[in-house]
């Protein structure tokens, strides 16, 4: 029987977020390089948002791979992004950049450039890495890519994490929504010790634990969140933190609570202030993320 989930209140921690507070001689170094893939042809839009939530959240450099070649060219509305054509030889493209930061799935859909990038990820050392939507859904299809996931924790604990919706949990536990649903908590210490990575299941309540970490329940957010695209800016967010943590002392499991709780508490605030729930969008969510984090800084 899991041990009940404590409350989530790492906003309130000030030891906590105050470490992304920048020293004035920072640059953008200091905020980490990070790389997002996915964005399969008709889904570009996942990757792009899961790009700008980590541009707004604060990334030093937010890198694009998209697999969608008519989509992967410069967005004039946000040109701040580098966005590339995800190439065949993936393990030699994130060689060259060296990220500190991959994050993939949104949007990346099944094919075999999907899965080619998938290992890549899963074999860069060290890194922090989060998988997300699709490259979630390939892990639960192929015991080679969960083994490559063990590997990987076994030898860089704490350095992965997943964000499974109830649907992508019950195809990774081979189960169903209903059964994930019925008990979340169990459902949460299962994909704990199948991946041995840290887990984020959303939802209503979201939990968060990890092979090192108890159990933490998110109590805000609100179902104007239920709009597609909300946990492609939950990737994002998650990946500019970690970014910054790599030199501002923060790990993966500290940024992925961070991202949730602020991801949550500006759904709610932007609720409070007439913006949805109905039509609430991810794009404003990012927005509303971003002043809570700096006004708490
Ligand atoms: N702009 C774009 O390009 C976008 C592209 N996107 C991309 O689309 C791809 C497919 O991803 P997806 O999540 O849309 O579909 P899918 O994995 O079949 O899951 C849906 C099923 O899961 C469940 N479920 C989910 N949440 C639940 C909850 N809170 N509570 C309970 N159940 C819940 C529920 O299951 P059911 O109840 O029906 O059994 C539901 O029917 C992926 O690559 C993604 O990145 C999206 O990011 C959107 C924006
Ligand atoms: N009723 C709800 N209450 C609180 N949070 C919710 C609710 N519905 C959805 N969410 C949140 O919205 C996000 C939806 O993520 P996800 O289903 O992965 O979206 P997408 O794949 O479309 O980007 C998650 O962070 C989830 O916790």
């Amino acid at each position: 029987m899991p041990a009940l989930p404590t409350k989530l209140d790492v906003l309130h921690s000030p030891d906590i977020v105050e470490r992304l507070k920048r020293a004035p001689s920072e640059h953008k170094g200091d905020a980490g390089k990070a790389i997002l893939i996915g964005g399969a042809p008709g889904m570009a839009g996942a990757l792009l948002l899961a790009g700008k939530a980590c541009l707004y959240l604060g990334a030093g450099w937010t890198i694009i791979d998209m697999l969608d070649p008519a989509s992967a060219h410069a967005d004039s509305e946000q040109a701040e992004l580098m966005i590339r054509l995800a190439k065949e030889d993936a393990v030699k493209a994130l060689n060259q950049s060296q990220p500190d930061v991959i994050a993939i799935g949104p949007g990346l859909g099944h094919s075999a450039l999907a899965i080619e990038w998938l290992i890549a990820s899963l074999n860069y050392p060290r890194a922090p890495l989060i998988i997300d939507a699709d490259a979630l859904n390939l892990i639960a299809d192929s015991g080679d890519l969960l083994n490559a996931l063990q590997k990987r924790n076994q030898q860089f604990p704490g350095q992965s994490i997943l964000t499974p919706h109830p649907g992508e949990a019950a195809r990774l536990l081979k189960s169903t929504t209903a059964q994930i649903q019925a008990d979340r908590s169990q459902s949460l210490q299962n994909l704990v010790a199948l991946t041995q990575s840290i887990i984020v299941l959303k939802g209503q309540h979201t939990l968060i634990a990890g092979p090192l970490h108890s159990a933490v329940q998110c109590e805000a957010g609100n179902p104007g969140m239920g709009t597609g695209g909300m946990g492609d800016v939950l990737t994002g967010s998650i990946t500019a933190i970690a970014a910054q943590g790599v030199r501002h002392h923060l790990d993966l499991w500290d940024a992925g609570c961070i991202a949730v709780q602020l991801h949550a508490m500006a759904a709610d605030s932007l609720v409070q202030k007439g913006v949805g729930p109905i039509g609430l969008t991810p794009s404003e969510t990012i927005l509303e993320m971003r002043r809570l984090l700096n006004k708490l800084l």
